[in-house]
């Protein structure tokens, strides 16, 4: 029998093979309603790219402004079911590995992380940028719980 966890709203099965820190699987039981979120990219409230060239200062924003994006769903990070990363350096793949260990410490200490697919794809929108995140999160408010003025 798979072992299971339940974390926030979501169910997370913590058997399988993984080579890193993220989930083999996550369930979202039903009636529990979803949010989900489009690449995250460090930019400033204008657009402007934030840490150009510094992959470390990139990825710790991204975090951040995610975090700040799930908040604004009516989320949070313990809700996070699933994560999409995309990055453009394979050479940023061990500092990803470091930096995600310190963050999610701090995010799961129990170390039930939500799911992730690392890809690495020839660029981003903007050449400057280095990292991006896409999520799914469940929401225990749903829409009522949204900030219209941060989500459209
Ligand atoms: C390989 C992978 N999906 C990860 O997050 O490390």
């Amino acid at each position: 029998m798979t072992p299971t966890t339940t974390v926030g709203n979501r169910v997370v099965r913590t058997a399988g093979r993984t080579v890193g820190l993220y989930s083999p699987a996550v369930v979202i039981p039903p009636g529990v309603h979803t949010v989900h979120i489009s690449g995250v990219l460090p930019v400033d409230l204008d657009g402007g790219s934030l840490g150009e060239g510094d992959f470390e200062t990139q990825m710790r924003t991204v975090f951040r402004l995610l975090g700040e994006t799930l908040a604004a769903g009516g989320s949070s990070f313990v809700e996070l079911v699933k994560m999409t990363t995309y990055l453009v350096d394979p050479g940023h793949i061990d500092d990803f590995y470091r930096i995600r260990e310190e963050l999610f410490d701090g995010i799961f200490p129990e170390g039930r992380p939500p799911g992730n697919t690392l890809l690495v794809v020839q660029r981003l929108v903007r050449p400057d940028f280095l990292i991006e995140i896409e999520g799914v999160a469940t929401s225990p408010t749903g829409p009522e719980g949204a900030d219209d003025e941060l989500v459209g």
